[in-house]
């Protein structure tokens, strides 16, 4: 690595060690639903939705010297060099005022995991799991018409084989940090979105539902008392 490029990486970590952003990794297999829930995650939980595969794709577009190569390992299904995604998640990061992240799509492999972890000194909140299984998330990206490249059955096939290779040993590895929240994603878009929201929904707000019945019972209750003991001292002629 060259000095100028030694230079803009410590300038980059210690940018993003400054900001210190709070980051959800969201992963599951191709066509799981990552996408959709985060589109909602987004519009109820103020996060900002970084997806690595659709930024590899602005990368191709934007005709970058690596794009011919990250076309050729997505039209495989193959994982992208990790040094050219993280380069572009850290620029997203660093560009939003944000501070709230959701990672879509990424870490896909050790490779992705370590690297992150070691450029960004970044953890995890939480890794939220879409599981679903393979006949359902063939039947989506059959018919997700998004003019995607990626989305034919041949290409479909190399990914599931990646998704069970590279993809789930990261799962395992947050999963033994008791860091996976796995979702059930086979069931409609609205009933996967109840059981993202649970996660989401901050502790307090959740406290102060738990609580609130209970609050307005002891407040009740000590009126009823209070009038109990006045309506006695009445009675005892104690107010006159
Ligand atoms: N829970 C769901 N039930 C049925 N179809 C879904 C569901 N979630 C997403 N889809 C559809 O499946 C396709 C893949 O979803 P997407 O969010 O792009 O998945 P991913 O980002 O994990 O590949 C899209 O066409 C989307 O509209
Ligand atoms: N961390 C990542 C994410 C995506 N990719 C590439 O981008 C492709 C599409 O990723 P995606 O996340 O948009 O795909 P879906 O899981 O949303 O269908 C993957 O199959 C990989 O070829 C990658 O190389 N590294
Ligand atoms: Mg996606």
């Amino acid at each position: 690595m060259g000095t100028v490029e030694a230079a803009n990486k410590k300038a980059i970590e210690s940018t993003l060690g400054q900001k210190k952003p709070k980051v959800v990794f969201v992963l599951g297999g191709p066509g799981s639903g990552k996408g959709t829930q985060c589109a909602n995650i987004v519009e109820h939980f103020g996060y900002t939705h970084l997806s690595a595969g659709d930024l590899l794709r602005a990368e191709i577009k934007s005709g970058s010297e690596n794009g011919t190569m990250i076309q050729n390992m997505i039209k495989e299904g193959k994982i992208v060099p990790s040094e050219v995604t993280i380069k572009l998640l850290e620029k997203a990061i660093l560009e939003n005022e944000n501070d709230k992240f959701l990672i879509d799509g990424f870490p896909r492999n050790e490779e992705n995991r370590a690297a992150f972890e070691a450029v960004t000194g970044i953890v995890p909140e939480f890794v939220l799991f879409f599981d679903c299984p393979e006949e359902e998330m063939e039947k989506r990206l059959l018919g997700r018409n998004q003019g995607r490249e990626d989305d034919n059955i041949d290409t479909i096939r190399k990914r599931f084989k990646v998704f069970l290779e590279s993809s789930l040993p990261v799962i395992e590895h947050y999963n033994s940090k008791g860091k996976v929240r796995k979702i059930d994603a086979a069931k409609p878009v609205g009933e996967v979105f109840e059981a993202v929201k649970a996660l989401f929904t901050p502790v307090d707000d959740k406290k102060l539902w738990r609580l609130r019945p209970r609050g307005f019972y002891v407040t009740v209750t000590s009126l009823i008392s209070s009038s109990a003991e006045v309506l006695k001292g009445i009675e005892d002629g104690k107010f006159g």
